[in-house]
């Protein structure tokens, strides 16, 4: 089997990828499957940072529209991030791999608070580190906060599994004619408006020479595959 071909990663895992099909709420079996492959990547060497969104529970905006001050629909995001973590920390030790999520909204009955040094002493000890609450600020999200924290982090790239296969030409859920592309430059993925990310996440990778792996998530054991350097994605940088 091929050697992994980076040594220390954050890996985005949007928060639907959580729900299956539903889009809401979190399947204990796609759980189980994410955590596996999550393990197996680990055993491999790779140190694992773990970013999760939210949005299969709370999206900000989508709070704010029902009256609630947008800040507030922030936090509540931030909030459901933590659940996400705290679902994949106790599936990824049950799956044989110490675990701890570190949250930037301080909440010291449930779990660490995120802190630089904390997060790279336990990347070093071989531990998954769930980086939960995003930012800690509102008009954020949690493709801005994968960026950050691979820099902060000294990590070699972000992994962004996603629903789709890579990066295209357009949403190809919405336009079937939309091309993959095998690889493309942050300034392109930024000029041509490509969603994928929001531009906030592309513009600090750039700045930082961050590459980003856009692959699905579908398939088992898609995280380890992509650090083995198989199956489709797409390379951004
Ligand atoms: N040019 C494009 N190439 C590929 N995907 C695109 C593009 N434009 C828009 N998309 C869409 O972007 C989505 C990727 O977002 P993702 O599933 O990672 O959700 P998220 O908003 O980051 O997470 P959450 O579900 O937690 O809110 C895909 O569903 C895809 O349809
Ligand atoms: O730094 C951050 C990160 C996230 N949020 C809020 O959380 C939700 C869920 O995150 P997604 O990236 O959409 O999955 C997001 O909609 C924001 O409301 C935040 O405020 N700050």
């Amino acid at each position: 089997m091929a050697d992994p071909i980076y040594k220390r990663v954050i890996v985005k895992l949007s928060g639907e990828a959580l729900s299956a099909d539903k889009g809401f709420g979190i399947d204990q079996g796609v759980v189980e499957r994410i955590a596996a492959d999550l393990a197996a990547t680990a055993k491999m060497g790779v140190e694992l940072g773990v970013v999760v969104g939210g949005g299969n529970i709370f999206r900000g905006v989508e709070v704010s529209n029902r009256g609630v001050p947008r800040p507030v629909g922030d936090t509540m995001g931030m909030l459901a991030t933590v659940m996400n973590c705290l679902v994949l920390e106790a599936a990824v030790e049950r799956a044989g791999v110490e675990a701890r999520t570190l949250s930037a909204l301080t909440m010291t009955t449930v779990c660490e608070t995120y802190n630089r040094k904390r997060a790279m002493k336990n990347l070093a000890k071989g531990r998954v580190v769930l980086l939960a609450a995003g930012t800690g600020n509102p008009f954020f999200t949690t493709d801005t906060t994968a960026v950050l924290r691979a820099a902060e982090l000294d990590c070699q790239a972000v992994l962004k599994a996603t629903n789709v296969d890579g990066v295209y030409t357009a949403d190809p859920k919405k336009d079937p004619s939309a091309k993959r592309y095998e690889r493309v430059s942050h300034q392109e993925a930024l000029e041509k408006d490509l969603k994928v990310m929001d531009g906030a996440a592309f513009a600090l990778a750039r700045e930082n020479r961050l590459p980003i792996i856009v692959f699905s998530m579908a398939g088992k054991g898609a995280v380890e595959a992509v650090l083995r350097g198989e199956g489709r994605s797409t390379l951004v940088g």
